[in-house]
């Protein structure tokens, strides 16, 4: 019996990247701030912004690399996420030969030399996968415009379809409540030893200026609400103390709130342990590693809170790869029966209704985009 051809689909993994070494930090923060969805002034405004201000980070910066070698562990973290997703997509022997890609939005490896080694490989099909559960233009949003002018810049032309959010997928949500259950129960068998009352939740996601949201109608902090509402559900432990914050906040706009900081001073006085729960990323990177481990921490210290238990992110988890596998399913039945997305740069904001319904199958053509 002749064996019929699998299709080749091209899984690209975005994420943020980070600096390889400490001269490429400035560069690094000045890809970052050069952004026009990070920073929406017109050029070449935006251009001397950026260079302004990854000059006067960068020493700041370098000084938060150095606690983590450095250097960010973000890419071969992610490279294990890949690895990992595309031995479980193989193995689902669905008429597929699947090959995972990495695109990093700020530094190597850079969308063009990805989209260049996804032409040479021949995909048929794209699968577009955010690292980033919860949708926003300054992310997400960023990759994907990033990765179709790259597409454009190198000439490769497939079926692509883009997996926008998976706020409350239940792979990723399994996996965080699990761990997070774990550091909860630690911390409550200290403060027994301790003799101090119950711990509180804090689920720290990275914060985003206010007017992403409110001009912009980003979905991210409600997304951000759902998926800590998901996990909690998940827990099901009565009379959890638990709140939503905000960490990394840069530059003089008004971010959304509250800050991290801030929930952390406010348990200092209650005098309640912390459990922080990262919910906003999944690897580890100098957000986790640094400033909650570190900058937080010594925070907590002075205020001799009496327990800071941090949860891990869910990297390789098998759950949130099993997880992923899904988002890429749904996806892929989306593709085929609404067709492929353009390759148009003119996105709107988002593009998922807020039940998350861009993802499933069956809709009419073009529902829940612009
Ligand atoms: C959900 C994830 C993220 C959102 C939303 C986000 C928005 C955002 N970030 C900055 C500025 C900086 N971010 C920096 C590092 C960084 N940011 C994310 C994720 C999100 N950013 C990650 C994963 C990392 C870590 C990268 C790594 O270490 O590998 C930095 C650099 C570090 C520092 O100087 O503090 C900056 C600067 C803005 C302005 C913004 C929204 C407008
Ligand atoms: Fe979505
Ligand atoms: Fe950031």
């Amino acid at each position: 019996m002749s064996e019929t051809k699998r299709k080749k689909r091209a899984i690209i993994l975005f994420n943020l990247g980070g600096p390889d070494g400490p001269d490429a930090v400035k560069p690094f923060l000045f890809n970052l701030f050069n952004d026009p969805a990070i920073i929406s002034l017109p050029n070449p405004f935006r251009y001397f912004l950026a260079k302004l201000v990854s000059s006067r980070r960068a020493p700041i910066a370098r000084e938060i690399y150095a606690h983590i070698g450095g250097k960010s562990p973000l890419l071969e973290l992610t490279r294990e996420q890949a690895n990992a997703l595309e031995t479980a997509l193989n193995g689902l022997d669905d008429g597929y030969e699947n090959r995972c890609f990495i695109a990093m939005r700020y530094w190597k490896p850079f969308a063009a030399e990805t989209a260049a080694a996804v032409k040479a490989w021949g995909a048929d099909e794209q699968i577009l996968l955010p690292l980033y559960p919860q949708y926003s233009t300054t992310t997400s949003g960023s990759s994907v415009k990033d990765w179709k002018q790259a597409c454009h810049d190198v000439g490769l032309k497939t079926l692509i379809k883009t997996a926008c959010c998976y706020p409350t997928n239940s792979g990723f949500v399994q996996a965080t409540a699990e761990m997070v259950k774990a550091g909860y129960e630690n911390a409550l068998k200290k403060a027994a030893e301790l003799g101090v009352g119950k711990p509180r939740l804090l689920f720290s996601a990275h914060g985003v200026p206010k007017v992403v949201i409110t001009k912009r109608g980003d979905p991210y902090q409600s997304q951000i609400e759902k998926s800590a509402q998901a996990v909690v559900d998940e827990m099901a432990i009565t009379d959890l103390d638990w709140l939503v914050c905000y960490q990394s906040r840069v530059g003089p706009m008004e971010w959304i709130g509250p800050s991290t900081e801030h929930e952390i001073e406010r348990a200092g006085k209650d005098g309640v342990p912390l459990v922080i729960v990262p919910i906003a990323f999944v690897s580890e990177h100098s957000e986790t590693l640094v400033e909650l481990d570190i900058e937080y921490r010594e925070i907590a210290d002075h205020l001799k809170i009496p327990i800071y238990e941090r949860v891990r992110t869910v990297c390789s988890h098998p759950r949130f790869i099993a997880g992923l596998v899904d988002v890429v399913k749904e996806t892929q039945d989306v593709l085929d029966q609404n067709g492929s997305d353009d390759y148009s740069l003119e996105t709107r904001g988002w593009w998922c209704p807020d039940d998350h319904s861009c993802a499933v199958a069956k809709q009419p053509s073009g529902a829940g985009r612009a």
